[in-house]
């Protein structure tokens, strides 16, 4: 087959995007010696909101629309996200081409002092803006404070160290890629905290019919983390929950079933409707779908018309 000389790999230009780019890059070469690739970065409506909480400025894709555009117009052949950051479905066109391994799916804290949740004092100010993270950590300690935090890596480590906040949540895949795993005191385990749709996995997206893409990405997809990641998205989806509302979703493989366990939570932690089920690796969009609807009508639905975002 005639493979195309030179590639063209669109990402942000944040440290973590660049470092998730060039990991796609290195794998491809590895697979295909001949081929070039170039990264170009991609300037994103999220990048240049750095002053408020995203929930507050609403919208789909705040990560993903303008790189979105450059696959469909022809100036990147291959974008590389972070899954976290996709909302339930993509323009018409495109396609998610290929999901690699999966790394640390989890969430962690991060403390001044190194003190554990369970024992930080009373009012403790704990710094995140996701309400997904937030509502969890309400949900399990009404009595701690949370405050919204933006900044890339190195300005919140800052915050932490300085004493702003008594400690900060992150997800374990970014800080480890970035070779900060030794900053973090504790990892929070799905049955505390359930990771966002997504979250660890790399999102590989390219245009629909192009098979020099589909030949180079067939190399690089890991199917146990496309099935999980399927069934979260699937959830996701179902539930409309673009990215900023509180609903968490994570999937993961026992014995070959699948394990699917959603959250979703008010934002000062009091309600939180939390559910699993249990589906064949064929069954997990549909079992995703059938989860989003169980998390509703346990509740979900009345959490979710009472929040004040857009
Ligand atoms: N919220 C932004 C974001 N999007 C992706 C990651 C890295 C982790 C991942 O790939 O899931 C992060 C950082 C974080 O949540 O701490």
């Amino acid at each position: 087959m005639n493979m195309k000389s030179t590639i063209c790999i669109g990402t942000r230009g944040s440290t973590l995007a660049l470092w998730q780019a060039n990991h796609v890059k290195n794998s491809i070469e590895k697979n295909f010696p001949d081929t070039r690739i170039d990264i170009k970065i991609i300037k994103t409506t999220g990048d240049r909101i750095t002053d408020r909480p995203l929930a507050m400025v609403g919208g789909k894709g705040l990560f993903v629309k303008e790189i979105e555009a450059a696959l469909l117009d022809g100036s990147i052949d291959l974008a590389v996200h972070s899954m976290k950051d996709m909302p339930g479905e993509l323009p018409q066109g495109l396609m998610i081409g290929a999901i690699p391994e999966r790394a640390n799916p989890f969430d962690v804290l991060i403390s001044a002092q190194g003190a554990f949740f369970k024992d930080y004092p009373r009012g403790a100010v704990i710094g995140t803006s996701s309400l997904r993270r937030a509502s969890q950590l309400k949900h399990l300690r009404p009595d701690i404070e949370i405050k919204s935090i933006r900044g890339n890596l190195d300005t919140r480590l800052k915050k932490v160290k300085s004493g702003e906040y008594a400690a900060i949540v992150l997800a374990a895949a970014g800080l480890e890629r970035l070779g900060q795993g030794s900053e973090i005191t504790e990892y929070l385990a799905e049955t505390d905290m359930v990771p966002a749709v997504g979250q660890g996995a790399l999102c590989i997206e390219t245009r629909e019919n192009d098979p020099d893409m589909a030949e180079i990405l067939s190399t690089l997809d890991h199917d146990p983390t496309r099935i999980c990641v399927t069934g979260e998205r699937a959830f996701l989806k179902a539930i409309e929950g673009s990215c900023h509302i509180p609903v968490a979703c994570f999937g993961k493989i026992l014995d070959n079933r699948v394990m699917l366990t959603a959250v979703v939570a008010s934002e000062d932690g009091e309600s939180l409707i939390k559910e699993t089920i249990e589906s064949t690796p064929e069954q997990v969009a549909e079992k995703g779908r059938e989860l989003a609807k169980l998390v509703l009508e346990k509740g979900g639905q009345r959490i979710l018309e009472a929040l004040n975002i857009p």
